[in-house]
């Protein structure tokens, strides 16, 4: 597999506009939009830093995994993303690897972009989210 770049860091907030008024406000970047992923049970805003990204992320469910994150750990780094050029292919050498996936095909994410979660004890204690999509 080839892992490109991290695609984006995926920050858990109680209150995505709260969360903004620092990271627009006060780090000065950018809100690229606002969108809801039904499937993952969030609503997530992007922030580009350089060929990153940062993705704020609030539930919209209390039984949703950023909630369930938020209620047990607190606000903070729920998963890294990393962009790979071609997910199936990836997917099936961590199978192939025995790697413990969350997804064992991609899902859609933000953007359109097919993603798929590694579990965070195959990884050393971090959820990483693998994810291709047409570079911007
Ligand atoms: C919109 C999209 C996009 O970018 O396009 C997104 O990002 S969606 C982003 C939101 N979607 C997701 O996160 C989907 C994938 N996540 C999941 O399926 C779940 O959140 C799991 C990662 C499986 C965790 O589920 P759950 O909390 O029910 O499991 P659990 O309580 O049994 O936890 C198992 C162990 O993993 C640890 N653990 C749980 N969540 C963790 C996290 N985010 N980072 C690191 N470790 C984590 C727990 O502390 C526990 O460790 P100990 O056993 O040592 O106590
Ligand atoms: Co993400």
């Amino acid at each position: 597999m080839k892992v490109l770049n991290v695609d984006h860091i995926g920050i858990a907030v109680p209150n995505l506009q709260e969360a903004l008024k620092f990271y627009e406000e006060v780090l000065g970047l950018k809100c690229e939009g606002v969108e809801e992923v039904a499937e993952q049970k969030v609503r997530v805003a992007f922030l580009p830093v350089g060929d990153s990204e940062i993705e704020l992320l609030e539930s919209t469910d209390p039984e949703g995994p950023v909630a369930k994150f938020i209620e047990s750990r607190g606000p903070g780094i729920q998963h890294i993303a990393l962009r790979v050029d071609d997910i199936e292919k990836a997917l099936a050498e961590l199978k192939e690897k025995g790697i413990r996936l969350i997804d064992e095909k991609p899902r859609y994410g933000a953007g359109g972009a097919k993603i798929a979660f590694i579990h965070p004890k195959a990884t050393n204690g971090v959820l990483l989210e693998i994810s291709q999509r047409e570079k911007k």
